[in-house]
């Protein structure tokens, strides 16, 4: 039997570190979300496709329940190969939209808070076909919950790095071929301030805002930082690039390690991938060493571009959903 077939990939990836990152900034634009109180604003909430249930941010659902919201996952385009997934990732999101309706019905009942309307879509930000969508539904909510003169402010919230201000860039330029009004750069942590007011319908008080990132004071499970890190929501350098890469690997190693074989062949163990990569891409000095870090981080830049495969990080089956939602209610009550 050769290698590739009597492969087997590890079951589990070992990882105890609780820590999140959460600076000064995330704080502040934290306590200014829990101000907001207009009933008309809407909060888009932007959520990373690869990771749909780690991207939700469980700290802000308190201050978005009583909200208007359209949740958004977007960078589809690196968590779904073709057009038929995509399908069937709407599919599973739907699914998950239902999982979260039933958690916010037991809240609704158990602690007598209400909710709006929540509505999600999957994304991809330089498409204008998602952006005239995303435009219809905001005009649609917009418009229903307003009175003659009345503004309407359109906030971007989620986690750092998810695309937040692209999509307001996109927005903007599809209802007014208006050039880009948010910064964004393929680091998290770029908008560090609520952003200015700009216009998003020239026919309706409709403004947007972008906000600060923010990810939550504490973690539901050490594995998130690692799925975090891994799309680039959290500060580079927090977490090692080694064990980042290691992690992924045992991630492509659940789902094809064909992926990698330009590179390889199966393995579990780092260190050999890393060499591996490191002959193959002309990383290996002339005494036949290499800097693990560099190769790493080519590695990781790869995964980010999608091109080393694009898969789901979480798990969307209906018991590792509930399981999650039930860690995060925990998580929360203990604030
Ligand atoms: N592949 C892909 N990349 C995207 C998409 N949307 C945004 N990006 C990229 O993701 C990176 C982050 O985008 P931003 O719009 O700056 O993200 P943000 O949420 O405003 O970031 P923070 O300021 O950290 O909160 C940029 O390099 C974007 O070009 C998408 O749909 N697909």
């Amino acid at each position: 039997m050769n290698r590739t077939m009597a492969f087997v990939a590890r079951k589990s990836f070992p990882y105890e570190k609780p820590s999140t990152w959460f600076p000064g900034h995330m704080h502040k634009t934290l306590k200014k979300l829990q101000s907001l109180s207009s009933k008309t604003d809407i909060l888009v909430e932007v959520r990373d496709a690869r990771i749909p249930l780690t991207s939700r941010n469980f700290a802000v659902e308190s201050i978005l329940r009583n909200k208007n919201r359209i949740i958004v996952y977007n960078k589809c385009d690196l968590a779904v190969p073709c057009e038929k997934s995509l399908s069937t990732f709407r599919d599973e999101m739907a699914h998950l939209q239902q999982s979260f309706q039933c958690m916010q019905d037991w809240c609704q009942q158990s602690q007598r808070v209400t909710f709006k309307t929540v509505d999600a879509s999957a994304y991809v930000s330089s498409i204008p076909l998602y952006a005239k969508k995303l435009l219809k539904r905001i005009r649609n909510m917009s418009v229903h919950g307003l009175t003659s003169n009345e503004r309407v402010h359109v906030y971007f919230v989620g986690m750092p790095n998810t695309g937040k201000s692209s999509i307001l860039n996109s927005l903007r330029h599809v209802s007014l071929r208006r050039s880009k009004a948010a910064i964004t750069g393929n680091h998290p942590g770029v908008t560090k301030h609520f952003s200015e007011v700009v216009r998003l319908l020239d026919d309706a008080e409709v403004f947007m805002l972008d906000t600060p990132g923010i990810m939550t004071p504490s973690i539901a499970a050490p594995e998130d930082m690692l799925k975090l890190s891994l799309v680039g929501c959290v500060k580079e350098g927090l977490i090692d690039s080694v064990t980042l890469v290691d992690y992924l690997l045992f991630r492509i190693n659940l789902v094809d390690p064909s992926i990698y074989s330009k590179w390889s062949l199966p393995t579990n163990d780092v260190d050999e991938f890393l060499e591996n990569v490191a002959q193959k891409t002309g990383k290996l000095s002339k005494g036949g060493g290499y800097n693990d870090s560099t190769v790493a981080a080519y590695i990781l830049q790869t995964y980010r571009s999608g091109k080393l495969g694009r898969f789901l990080l979480d798990p969307t089956d209906k018991p590792s959903v509930e399981l999650r939602l039930q860690r995060e209610l925990i998580k929360s009550q203990k604030k």
